[in-house]
C-alpha cells in the first residue's frame, strides 16, 4: 500500500498547497440500506473521490454496466486474481465472490485522491489489518426492518427468493455495526449525504493525513 512518503500534492479541503495522502472511505451496510445510492451522491458532488470498483462473479443486473458498476468475471479468473495477489481484500457474500483490484486504488491514493468502497465487514477487517491508517469506516443502519425490505423490494433488481436471501443474512452484517468509525441511520437521504460529506471533510483534515504540514507551518515560521 502507498504510504505517507510517496503521497502526491492534492488540496482537496485544505488551505493553500499542503500536500495531502489519500485516504479509504468504507460503506457498508446490510444489502438495501442505501450505500450504493449514497456513494453516487458522493461521486457526483465530489471531484477528489473515486469508486473502487470490485470484481464480482454474481450475474449482471437489469442496467449495470461491466467496468462501471463491477468487472462481471467468472470463478476461474476470480481465483487466478485471487492467487496472483491482484485483490486487497476479497469475500463471498451470498453465495458470489467480490474482490477489490489492488492496482487502482494504489494508483488513486498516490495522486492523493480518495477511493470510496462499498464493500461488507469481511473486506472491510481485511483493509483494517492492511491499511489502517488509510481506512475510515462507516457502517449505514436501515431505520427499520420492514423499510429495508421495502427497499429491496422497490428496488426490483433481484428475485423474490434473492431478496429473502439478502433480509436472512442483514442480522448478520449488521452485528458488525460497532467495528465502524462511524455509524449513520439513512431515514433521510440528504442527511444522509451531508453526514457522509461531513465526516470526509475532518478526515481530510486530519493532522497525520497532511503530510506537508510541516512544510507548510516552517515556511509560516520563516516569514515571522
Ligand atoms: N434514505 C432513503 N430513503 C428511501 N429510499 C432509499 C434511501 N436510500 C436508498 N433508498 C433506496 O433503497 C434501495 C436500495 O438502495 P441501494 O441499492 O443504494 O442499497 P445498497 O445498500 O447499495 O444495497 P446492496 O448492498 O444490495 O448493493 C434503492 O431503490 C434506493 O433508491
Ligand atoms: N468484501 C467485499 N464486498 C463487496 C465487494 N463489492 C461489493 N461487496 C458487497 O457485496 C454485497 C452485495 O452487493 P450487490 O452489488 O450484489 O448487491 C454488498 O454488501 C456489497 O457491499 C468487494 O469488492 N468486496
Amino acid at each position: 500500500m502507498p504510504t505517507a512518503s510517496d503521497a502526491n500534492a492534492t488540496t482537496a479541503g485544505l488551505p493553500g498547497d499542503i500536500r495531502r495522502r489519500g485516504l479509504m472511505l468504507v460503506l457498508s451496510s446490510p444489502s438495501g440500506a442505501g450505500k450504493t445510492t449514497i456513494s453516487r451522491r458522493m461521486l457526483e458532488s465530489d471531484g477528489n473521490l473515486s469508486m473502487s470498483v470490485s470484481v464480482t462473479t454474481r450475474a449482471k443486473r437489469p442496467g449495470e454496466v461491466h467496468g462501471k458498476d463491477y468487472f462481471f468475471i467468472d470463478p476461474t479468473e476470480f481465483n487466478l486474481m485471487v492467487n496472483r495477489r491482484e485483490l486487497l481484500e476479497h469475500a463471498k457474500v451470498f453465495g458470489n465472490y467480490y474482490g477489490t483490484p489492488k492496482g487502482a486504488v494504489e494508483e488513486a491514493l498516490r495522486a492523493g485522491k480518495d477511493v470510496l468502497f462499498d464493500i461488507d465487514w469481511q473486506g472491510t477487517q481485511q483493509l483494517a489489518e492492511s491499511a489502517r491508517d488509510d481506512l475510515v469506516s462507516i457502517f449505514i443502519l436501515p431505520p427499520g426492518a420492514r423499510e429495508l425490505e421495502r427497499r429491496l423490494t422497490t428496488r426490483a433488481q433481484d428475485s423474490a427468493a434473492e431478496i429473502a436471501k439478502r433480509m436472512a443474512k442483514a442480522n448478520d452484517e449488521m452485528s458488525h455495526w460497532s467495528e465502524y468509525d462511524y455509524v449513520i441511520v439513512n431515514r433521510d437521504l440528504d442527511e444522509s449525504v451531508t453526514a457522509v460529506r461531513s465526516i470526509l471533510q475532518a478526515e481530510r483534515l486530519k493532522r497525520r493525513r497532511q503530510v506537508g504540514l510541516s512544510d507548510f507551518v516552517r515556511g509560516l515560521q520563516a516569514g515571522l
